[in-house]
């Protein structure tokens, strides 16, 4: 299922990371936050176990997080995103998932991965800032439930429709979230407005 999170302070940081003169810095404290305002909706829906506490006043039962999170930045651009969240879910595990975009033939090459342990027990948030053609993501989540996820979110910034369609056809059973679903792609694969290149806009590479 889709969900595009409609929020005026995301849109409004969005707008900022868009604008073409914003420099490396603000675009990744914009997205930094984004992360952040996102996780309140991506979370909602994580399950609870009751837990025996005292308060200063009597017993309470309170609750805690049933399942360990797990969040898996697709690099470059995905690492900009997870700071973000990490600083609301401070036990969540970080995956790694090394992949870029052949520019020819866009198709997603893979040269990096590295998980916790127990995948299968977690709730496994995939991150990207870009949705575009899908290719990259549907490999993602190919290569976490290859490790036993099976509770998985993919959170993205900007998604194309192309892509968001590749991906539930793909994985019909992964949530996707974003904060725009943008127009189309153009001819070279961008995504339309967009935001350009986000692994070359987050580390300052072009
Ligand atoms: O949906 P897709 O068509 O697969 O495109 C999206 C992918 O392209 C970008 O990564 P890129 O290859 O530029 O690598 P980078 O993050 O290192 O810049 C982006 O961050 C996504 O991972
Ligand atoms: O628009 C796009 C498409 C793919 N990757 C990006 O960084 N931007
Ligand atoms: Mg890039």
């Amino acid at each position: 299922m889709l969900t595009v999170i409609d929020h005026p302070l995301i849109k409004h940081k969005l707008t900022v990371m868009r604008k073409k003169d914003t420099g490396t810095k603000d675009f990744r404290q914009n997205l930094d936050e984004i992360g952040g305002l996102m996780v309140y909706e991506i979370t909602r829906d994580l399950p609870l176990n009751p837990v025996e506490i005292e308060t200063p006043i009597c017993p309470y039962t309170g609750y805690e997080l049933a399942k360990k999170v797990v969040i898996v930045p697709i690099l470059r651009a995905g690492l900009g995103m997870v700071n973000g969240i990490q600083d609301l879910i401070p036990t969540a595990k970080i995956a790694h998932v090394g992949m870029y975009r052949d520019e020819e033939t866009l198709e997603p090459h893979t040269y990096f991965e590295k998980y916790p342990k127990n995948l299968e027990e977690a709730i496994t948030i995939v991150v990207d800032p870009m949705l575009a053609t899908g290719g990259s993501s549907v490999a993602a989540i190919d290569m976490v439930k290859k490790q036993g996820a099976t509770n998985i979110k993919l959170v993205c910034l900007v998604g194309a429709p192309e892509g968001v369609k590749t991906v539930e056809e793909a994985h019909p059973d992964v949530d996707i979230y974003l904060a725009s679903l943008d127009d189309h792609l153009n001819e070279h694969g961008y995504i339309v407005p967009g935001l350009g290149d986000a692994g070359d806009r987050i580390f300052g590479t072009k």
